[in-house]
């Protein structure tokens, strides 16, 4: 991940316009599937100066993916006529100032432990058992490489099984429903109790929050005809609004 500052120097007269340019612009970075958050601050002490904060997968994907695209380039032109100045253009590598979920989790080994426990309820689960019933014996081991990566560990899933891409290909035509959705949910979290997954507030509502978009996805997916997009890289999940407790 990287950061990009951009840092504005505008005109009073021209903050609204140059504020309303930028929250259509939300709306490009918003669909761009390189970009994970965005956000534009003002000055409170010099109201002129403007910077704005964007988190790209990569400055790569960020100059090949969204730089490039016509409707950014138009958008950069009518900037141009509302800002005085530009101080600074640069990408910075984030610092981490705390550790990633795949740490707090308690790295590759809770993550493996947590799915072959999981996949054994499974096979027992009248729910569940029929949709894994052909199941790759190295499965839980390959989820535990994708949520590692996904919660911040190492990109196991994208060097040795075949990323995003993969993941989602797995999920085509399966025709899952929301019955199966709730009970995969459900028994992943009665496992992590089980498994003694860390139980603080702030790091199960990440982890919820990720189940419950994840298999929200692979619902989607699954469905008959769905259109996925392969090219889409790993998602990657943070702590999201709540940081851990010093510990
Ligand atoms: C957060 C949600 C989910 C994640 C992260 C996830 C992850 C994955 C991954 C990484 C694979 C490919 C494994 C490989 O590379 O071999 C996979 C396959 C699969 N997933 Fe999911 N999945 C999710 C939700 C679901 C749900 C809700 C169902 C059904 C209830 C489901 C059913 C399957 C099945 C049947 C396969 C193929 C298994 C095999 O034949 O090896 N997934 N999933």
């Amino acid at each position: 991940m990287i950061i990009e500052y951009i840092r504005y120097r505008v005109p009073d007269a021209q903050a609204k316009a140059f504020e309303e340019a930028y929250r259509r612009a939300a709306v490009s970075l918003q669909t761009s599937p390189f970009c994970h958050t965005y956000d534009l601050a003002r000055c409170e002490e010099q109201p002129e100066s403007y910077i704005l904060r964007i988190t790209w997968t990569s400055t790569e994907d960020h100059l090949r993916g969204f730089r490039g695209s016509p409707q950014f380039k138009d958008f950069f032109a009518e900037i141009k006529d509302y800002v005085s100045g530009i101080e600074e253009m640069r990408h910075y590598q984030p610092v981490d100032l705390v550790p990633s979920l795949y740490e707090w989790a308690g790295g590759a080994e809770a993550f493996e432990k947590l799915f072959t426990t999981f996949y054994a309820h499974v096979a027992q689960d009248p729910i569940l058992a029929p949709v894994f019933a052909g199941m790759n014996p190295n499965h839980p081991k390959h989820v535990a490489a994708w949520l590692g990566e996904v919660f911040g560990g190492p990109k196991t899933y994208s060097q040795r099984h075949g990323g995003h891409r993969h993941m989602i290909s797995r999920h085509l035509g399966r025709a899952l429903t929301e019955t199966h959705r709730h009970r995969w949910v459900d028994l992943l979290i009665d496992t992590a109790d089980e498994v003694g997954l860390p139980a603080d507030a702030e790091f199960r509502s990440a982890f919820a929050g990720y189940l419950e978009w994840g298999t929200r996805m692979a619902l989607m997916f699954s469905q008959p005809g769905a259109e996925a997009t392969m090219s889409e890289p790993m998602p990657s999940w943070g702590w999201g609004e709540v940081r851990p407790w010093p510990r």
